[in-house]
């Protein structure tokens, strides 16, 4: 069966392994960008990005100063903005995203957050007084703006954010206003330096009232001279993990006017005598997060996908060791622990990919409801885009990790790419909202759906699983070989486990009120069982979405992607075979007949190992990285890449000069 990858002067273990692929790599590739038009056209965006000296980078990032990087990030983010059209559809998301990927990279750009957060503020929440200024303005890239809400003393707590907006009737503006040091804006992207406007979230004050946080467009900088406007102090917040070319920002307002219409009113209002008017449904104005949380999973999927694929490939190349006494080095792929470390974090991309793809299609429809007046669909999307957003970004950041250590230590090296990759992939776990605390708004929900379940009332999309009635013990293991009743099985026993989790973690929190606790206290002394149940409802979630796309796939591919769901389901029951066997629902012989299975999925995909991956179809740019390049020539790049050093443009350093070479010479007269 071909794999597309294959070419002539590629490393002969990576061409031997992409022989012994069964399945049509495009097609997978197809089904996973949606068509196979999609694969075409990001094919040709990186096949025009590879060739143009816009975009290409003489020294490696590795080597730059921050700095540097910046400048080397702002020039090409020039070149797209200018020659857009020449690489892609520039009105398509995914091609803009593939072509920003392509040409600029992950580590952050200036217009980053202009399009991630900006835009889709205000497109979604102001109203149409100033969106028909801004947002053609804002589009046509005449402006530049940031997201800011999040200040040096809350990022959670958004009902205590500090900076106020105070409503003055008698001009009809807004008085913005840092009241303390902790009230400084910290963090927002590309607010340090590349904006020029930011949509800044305030405690609204009307007539003395704090109505609550709600979010306006403020200037800061001149438009011609690109200066803060008087009153304003904005810088970058300095270096931090990753997202080296990304200016994250502070920001103080000293009591800065803005016209009322300034005001995000497509939900809350405020009328010019001072009157508020508030949303339809009362989180209407978090929308911008909703929005972000869901479209994280694709990128965060396609973060895991890149190490999973160097990982692979290099673990094809790299010959190390003996199985057998009186053979040649093995390829590391054949040790097992190497496939039980990285296999499943390949089942776990494609997983988060399909899922994403699921959880679009609910979020168009929420928003469809939206503008049509209704609101229904919002609490179940956020309730398990929470969940997702945490549970994802959390198993994104272990299963990189685990490819980086599988890696040895030249993934240790920052020519792995994977060091870099993991510091800008792990934030996901911090930004759009901390995990520890997004996951206690799937348990809301949960608790909320335990009580519905008990009544016997109807259950949304996300949790309609807690009104099935458990068998009591769990088929898995009996169902004679059927693959197709040993998955649904599997799939079973997670939401048996998910719906009692849920339960108990109920009927704890149940029992502390009883004891006297404040329902708040109550669920401060549950929350670990609570996010505990919230995480294993989320898992069931990506499980059953992994599940619906391999079962409608095209024939085709959908034997080694049952291949793969069943890799998937095996390992996601050990790894929570402690909740299925905390109420007998499992046995241990049945979790010990999981991990037999699971041993014999490492196996069976080991011939498609390297297929798989490169079904992902991510570029050698996109990779960044010299051990997963496609064609397997790693020893001569890492020593063509390391010579790039600026520690080797020459052979004696300054620094060896002027200190280590006197104190080697000062040692040695003392002899
Ligand atoms: C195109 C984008 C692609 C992205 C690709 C990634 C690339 C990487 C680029 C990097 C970009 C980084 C950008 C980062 C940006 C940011 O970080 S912006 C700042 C984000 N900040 C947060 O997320 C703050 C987190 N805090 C909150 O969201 C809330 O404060 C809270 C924790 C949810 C609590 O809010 P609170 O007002 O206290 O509400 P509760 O009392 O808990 O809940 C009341 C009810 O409201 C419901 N609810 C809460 N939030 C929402 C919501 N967003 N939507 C709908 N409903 C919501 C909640 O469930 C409660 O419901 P009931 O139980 O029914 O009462
Ligand atoms: C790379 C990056 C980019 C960012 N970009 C932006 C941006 O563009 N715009 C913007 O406005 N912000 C941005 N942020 C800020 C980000 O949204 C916040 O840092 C994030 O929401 C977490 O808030 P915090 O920093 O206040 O953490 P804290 O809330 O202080 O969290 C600290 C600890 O306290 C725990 N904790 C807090 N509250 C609770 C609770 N209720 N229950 C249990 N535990 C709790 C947390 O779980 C965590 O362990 C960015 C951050 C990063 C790292």
């Amino acid at each position: 069966m071909p794999n597309r990858c294959i070419k002539e002067g590629d490393n002969p273990d990576l061409t031997k392994e992409r022989k012994t692929c069964t399945f049509d790599t495009d097609e997978l590739t197809a089904n996973l960008y949606g068509s196979r038009n999609n694969m075409e056209r990001r094919r040709e965006i990186t096949k025009k990005i590879s060739a143009d000296p816009d975009f290409a980078d003489p020294i490696p990032h590795d080597f730059l100063s921050r700095e540097k990087c910046i400048e080397a990030t702002a020039k090409k983010t020039k070149a797209v903005v200018q020659r857009g059209s020449e690489f892609c559809d520039v009105t398509n998301y995914y091609e803009m995203l593939h072509l920003i990927n392509e040409a600029i990279g992950i580590g952050g750009y200036p217009l980053a957050l202009h399009y991630g957060m900006f835009l889709p503020a205000l497109e979604g929440q102001a109203e149409k007084e100033l969106t028909d200024d801004i947002i053609p303005r804002a589009k046509n890239l005449e402006v530049i703006g940031a997201y800011a809400q999040t200040e040096m003393g809350h990022g959670t707590n958004l009902r205590e954010l500090e900076t106020t907006a105070t409503y003055d009737k008698a001009t009809q503006e807004f008085i913005i206003n840092t009241p303390t040091r902790s009230a400084m804006k910290w963090w927002p992207g590309n607010l340090g330096k590349m904006s020029n406007y930011a949509v800044v979230t305030c405690q609204l004050f009307i007539d003395g009232r704090k109505i609550g946080p709600h979010n306006f467009l403020v200037q800061l900088r001149c438009e011609k001279t690109h200066e803060p406007l008087p009153g304003i102090i904005v810088g970058d917040i300095g270096p931090k993990m990753a997202f080296d070319t990304n200016d994250n920002g502070f920001l103080a307002l000293d009591n800065i006017r803005v016209p009322r219409k300034n005001m995000l009113m497509k939900h809350a209002k405020v009328s010019p005598d001072g009157v508020y008017t508030p949303p339809m449904h009362a989180k209407l104005n978090y929308g911008t997060m909703v929005y972000v949380r869901a479209h994280m999973l694709y990128a965060h999927g396609q973060f895991l996908a890149t190490a999973a694929i160097v990982a692979t490939r290099y673990s094809a190349v790299r010959r190390q060791g003996r199985i057998e006494h009186g053979v040649p080095e093995v390829q590391i792929l054949d040790y097992q622990t190497q496939q039980h470390r990285i296999f499943p974090q390949i089942a776990r991309a494609y997983a988060i990919i399909f899922t994403y793809m699921d959880i679009k299609d609910q979020y168009d429809a929420m928003i469809k409801g939206i503008a049509e007046g209704q609101t229904d669909l919002l609490p179940d999307l956020h309730a398990i885009t929470s969940g997702l957003k945490s549970v994802v970004t959390h198993m994104a950041g272990l299963g990189i990790e685990q490819c980086r250590m599988a890696c040895g230590g030249h993934g240790y090296s920052d020519a792995s790419g994977l060091p870099k990759l993991y510091g800008v992939q792990i934030g996901g776990c911090t930004y759009e909202g901390e995990n520890m605390v997004m996951l206690q708004q799937t348990a809301r929900y949960l608790m909320k759906a335990v009580a519905s379940a008990l009544q016997g009332k109807p259950l949304s999309h996300s949790v309609a699983y807690f009104g099935k009635k458990s068998s009591g013990k769990s088929r898995i293991g009996k169902e004679g070989g059927d693959i197709a009743r040993e998955h649904e099985a599997m799939l079973e026993a997670l939401e048996h486990a998910a719906c009692r989790l849920s339960v108990e973690a109920s009927q704890m929190w149940e029992k502390r009120g009883r004891g006297g606790e404040t329902k708040e206290r109550a669920w401060n002394g549950v929350t670990v069982e609570m996010n505990r149940a919230a995480r294993v409802h989320t898992r069931v979630f990506m499980a059953r979405s992994f599940h619906r796309r391999v079962t409608s796939s095209p024939p085709s591919i959908r034997p080694v992607l049952t291949d793969l769901l069943s890799l998937y389901l095996h390992y996601e029951c050990v790894d929570m075979a402690h909740h299925l066997l905390e109420d007998g629902f499992c046995s241990g012989e049945q979790i010990r007949y999981l991990k037999s299975r699971l041993y014999e999925d490492l196996t069976t995909l080991r011939p498609n190992a390297v297929s798989l991956v490169d079904s992902f179809d991510q570029s050698d740019r996109e990779l960044n990285s010299v051990l997963g390049r496609r064609d397997g020539n790693v020893y001569e790049a890492l020593y063509q890449w390391a010579r790039k050093s600026e520690l080797n443009y020459t052979d004696v350093l300054p620094a060896v000069q002027k200190y280590v070479m006197p104190m080697m010479e000062e040692n040695r007269s003392k002899l």
